[in-house]
């Protein structure tokens, strides 16, 4: 090319720019039905058309250039896209524009191919039944029926019965069982805390179906009990061997089946709220269970908590995000360590939902505030229980819009971008890249379910 050539080109090229900073979309649609490479052509200031656009405002032209496919993630020499110049110069809706709705992001999700996943701790193997919760006679008759099955609960953690098996010498965790005989000398103490889990879903009517007067079988109901009685009187009660309370939630609960899990669940975040909650949160005054465990009432007849519905008086669970961010190159995803993990482990950015925000912006917040990688398109993935204590972990895949990362090193120790065929060798391949979170983990659930999208 002949340096003639060059500058007649550098001249299309700021006349281009020019327009777009003007706002004049005539000149910018003509020149670009002329010269389509012209799009994301920078001049001199190493600027492109959509990013003059988006410093001065001008929404039609940022339109324009965006449906004829603008790489919207190019940056000046500051590192700023136009997104980070509309947010800057406040043209808000422009920033809007170039953050959420961009088709190439969009391409980047796995959109309607998303399937329904069943996560660990997510499978309901009871029938809640919450109607039976304030039919206090029901209850009663189900506290002393021989088939109603009881869980032990002692520092929030369930009695389990742990075996070796032979093979693999993997130990696998039970719930032990018990029944109405066994307890009934504890569901007479004055701090034993009772909780109907439900009635055990069931397709065909089993021998050990009980039959209602009318003659029609119900299924056995679960209640569990939290005691702060002696673990060495309780183990009594069971007649299994090898019993124990766990000591590790974060380990020790991810070790039940499917079906167990679940129910351990609901069961311990259900006491833990009773735990943290023994007095009134408005007026700081006793409190008495009701609703089979799912209600704590005020026992002050003034408390404005017994007037309307109040959140207070019912189990609280916390949302959380937990987002596999996803670099714009669409080959790269965003993990980061805090220093409570262990070595070389790396995960997917969480962060507790705060009041009044939706899923989506607190994707935007968290990310942005534990790394500084601005987030544009949110979609979610799956959920999971988690109850350490009581949080529903919310998965979402988000694609990001800068890449340039600066870690809070309050919260995160090292974030990183991590190339897809590393982390898929490391998940998959159990090749020691990197070590992952537990296999029963929503992040795991969800980095697995997305960089496999496009693989
Ligand atoms: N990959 C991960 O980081 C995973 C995280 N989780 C869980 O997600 C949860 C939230 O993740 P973080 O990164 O810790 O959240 P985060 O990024 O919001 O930071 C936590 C900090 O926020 C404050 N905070 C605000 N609201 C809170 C609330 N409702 N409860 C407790 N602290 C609150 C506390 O100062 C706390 O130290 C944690 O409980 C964690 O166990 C679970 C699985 C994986
Ligand atoms: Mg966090
Ligand atoms: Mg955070
Ligand atoms: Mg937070
Ligand atoms: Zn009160």
């Amino acid at each position: 090319m002949t340096s003639l050539h060059l500058s007649a080109k550098q001249e299309m090229v700021e006349r281009f720019l020019d327009a777009a900073a003007r706002g004049d979309l005539t000149q910018v649609s003509t020149l670009l039905s002329n010269a389509a490479s012209l799009i994301n052509e920078t001049g001199y200031s190493g600027w492109t058309a959509l990013m003059l656009a988006a410093r001065n405002g001008h929404y039609h032209v940022v339109e324009a250039l965006l449906s004829h496919g603008c790489d919207k993630f190019s940056v000046n020499s500051s590192s700023h896209t136009a997104f980070d110049i509309a947010k800057f110069w406040g043209h808000r809706h422009i920033s809007d524009l170039l953050g959420r709705t961009d088709n190439s992001c969009q391409r980047v999700l796995p959109g309607f191919d998303l399937n329904q996943h069943e996560n660990y701790f997510n499978r309901e193997t009871l029938d809640r039944l919450a109607v039976k919760r304030t039919d206090k006679v029901w209850l009663e008759a189900k506290q002393s029926n021989p088939d109603t099955v009881y869980l032990l609960f002692s520092n929030l953690s369930p009695m389990v019965n742990s075996s070796q098996e032979d093979d693999n010498a993997r130990v696998e965790t039970k719930l032990c069982r018990f029944r109405y005989e066994a307890v009934k000398e504890l569901l007479q103490k004055p701090a034993t805390v009772l909780i109907f889990l439900g009635v055990e879903k069931r397709k065909k009517p089993s021998s050990s179906s009980s039959k209602t007067e009318e003659g029609v079988q119900e299924p056995p109901a679960w209640f569990a009990i939290s005691t702060n009685e002696d673990p060495a009187a309780l183990f009594k009660l069971c007649r299994e061997k090898n019993c124990s309370f766990p000591k590790l939630p974060n380990r020790d609960l991810l070790k039940f089946s499917e079906e167990e899990a679940g129910v351990v669940a609901q069961a311990r975040s259900t006491l833990a709220w009773h735990d943290r909650y023994s007095f009134c949160p408005t007026c700081g005054s006793s409190t008495k269970l009701e609703e089979g465990g799912y209600k704590r009432s005020c026992l002050n007849s003034d408390c404005r908590s017994l007037k309307g519905v109040h959140s207070t008086c019912y189990p609280q669970v916390c949302p959380v995000v937990i987002m596999l961010v996803i670099h714009p190159d669409g080959n790269q995803c965003l993990l980061g360590r805090k220093k409570i993990f262990p070595a070389g482990m790396f995960s997917c950015l969480a962060g507790f939902i705060e009041p009044g925000e939706a899923i989506e912006e607190a994707v935007r917040r968290e990310v942005e505030e534990e790394s500084s990688v601005k987030v544009g398109p949110v979609q979610y993935v799956s959920c999971q229980p988690w109850p350490m204590p009581s949080n529903l972990m919310i998965g979402c895949m988000a694609v990001a819009i800068s890449t340039d990362i600066k870690v809070d090193e309050n919260e995160i120790e090292e974030a990183r971008w991590f190339p897809r065929q590393q982390v898929i060798d490391s998940l998959c391949r159990g090749a020691t890249v990197f070590l992952n979170p537990s296999r029963m983990a929503d992040a795991q659930q969800t980095i697995k379910d997305n960089l496999y999208v496009s693989v």
